[in-house]
């Protein structure tokens, strides 16, 4: 098997497609829901729309629990959706297991973020690449076929020589080169599209870069859409085409990488920046009085705010922020640049009028020029 480099498709052809994607988690009913006939339930999701394309790398960023991972596995189809769709190349899928599952998965893999987890101790690299391959069909006619696809794996990911590796077991493996075993097993299935989930997070800082730079190699030469998820939005802006913003369970900016990070429309994104470590800032950690002029917590998901869920902690929040949703607006600075908040509406801004876009801008100055920090290098 030859993994098929930078295949026919075009850069930049829709493969995977989110609209409306939303998930509720029921939780346990107390008594008092009984007698109200309410159904308690975590909104994780709500109303995603996002798009994956051929050659590009697409981020979702957000702070812990703003509903990244659970995105991610909606589109991997291991969680039933609660409302919306999921479109393969223009078609709807829902697959539950089997062997629409397995074509599914075929064609969209998913990475976790613990290599240490996701491999199992007990058997070699070529247990789980040889699996991979066979369960995917790349596995060739002959033994000599399937060392062949062995080994182009292994120097896909640059464990090489390859070995080296081959017959090692997880344990003997630094957590950066499990990673790269574990994206080798996604590339066993020559799949379209990869969803990253939080890939570097628990790897030594040192090895991140390496990495990162390998997704971006593999999105390049094999042509794949790949999702990557993080809390650190100064990768976004070196390794991804297009960055969404997601807080409680929405998403709340998007846009191509470089304005997202560098010219920020949503308050919740400049304070995102704004508190991600910084080296140049004190000791590289936030600025603690950034995220106190957003006013504490993220909201109960059982219980979210009504309106934008981030008013309770915006500083522009205006009367109507409280009340409606609000939808995606142009920034108009870049094409494709939106955010969902009302202070790019003229209209409100002018009839509520307690601080329109420009006033955001001077009240939180547009942050200075993110640099990957050095948690990423
Ligand atoms: N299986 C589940 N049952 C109930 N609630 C869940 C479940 N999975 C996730 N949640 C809740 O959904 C919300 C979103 O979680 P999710 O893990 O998707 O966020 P995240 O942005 O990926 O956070 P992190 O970066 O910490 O992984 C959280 O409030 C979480 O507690």
């Amino acid at each position: 098997m030859t993994l098929s480099e930078s295949t026919a498709a075009p850069v930049g052809e829709v493969v995977l497609e989110a609209v409306g994607l939303t998930k509720h988690f029921p939780v346990r009913r107390r008594l008092s829901d009984l007698f109200s006939g309410t159904k308690a339930a975590v909104h994780a999701v709500d109303d995603v729309h996002l798009t994956l394309r051929r050659g590009r790398v697409t981020a979702l960023v957000g702070e812990s629990g703003s509903g990244k991972s659970t995105v991610a596995r909606l589109l991997a189809q291991l969680y039933p959706r609660t409302a919306g769709d999921i479109l393969l190349h223009g078609t709807s899928t829902k697959v539950h297991g089997g062997r629409r599952f397995r074509t599914y998965v075929k064609r969209v893999q998913l990475i976790f973020q613990d290599p240490f987890g996701s491999l199992n101790p007990v058997h070699t690299v070529r247990y789980h690449l040889t699996r991979a391959l066979k369960i995917h069909g790349n596995a060739g006619k002959t033994s000599a076929d399937l060392e062949a696809a062995l080994a182009n794996l292994l120097t896909r990911v640059s464990l090489t020589p390859p070995e080296r590796y081959i017959d090692k077991f997880p344990h003997e493996l630094s957590g950066g080169q499990r990673q790269r075993v574990a994206i080798a097993r996604a590339l066993g299935a020559d799949p379209e599209a990869l969803l990253a989930d939080e890939p570097v997070s628990m790897l030594d800082v040192s090895i991140r870069l390496g990495i990162l730079n390998l997704l971006k190699d593999l999105k390049d030469r094999l042509n794949l859409a790949i999702l990557y998820i993080t809390h650190d939005i100064a990768s976004a802006r070196y390794f991804a085409d297009e960055t969404m913003v997601m807080y409680a369970g929405r998403m709340v900016e998007g846009g191509d990488s470089e304005t997202v990070t560098q010219n920020p429309a949503h308050p919740y994104t400049r304070l995102l920046i704004e508190s991600a470590p910084d080296p140049d800032r004190i000791e590289g950690i936030a600025d603690p009085t950034v995220l106190d002029r957003g006013n504490g917590e993220p909201p109960s998901l059982i219980r979210p705010p009504a309106g934008c869920r981030f008013n309770p902690r915006c500083p522009h929040a205006m009367p109507r922020c409280k009340v409606d949703l609000p939808p995606r607006l142009e920034i108009g600075d870049r094409d494709g640049h939106w955010a969902a908040c009302w202070l790019y509406d003229a209209e409100t801004v002018a009839k509520e009028g307690i601080g329109s876009a420009a006033d955001v801008d001077s009240a939180i100055p547009t942050p200075p020029a993110l640099t990957l920090t050095e948690e990423a290098r």
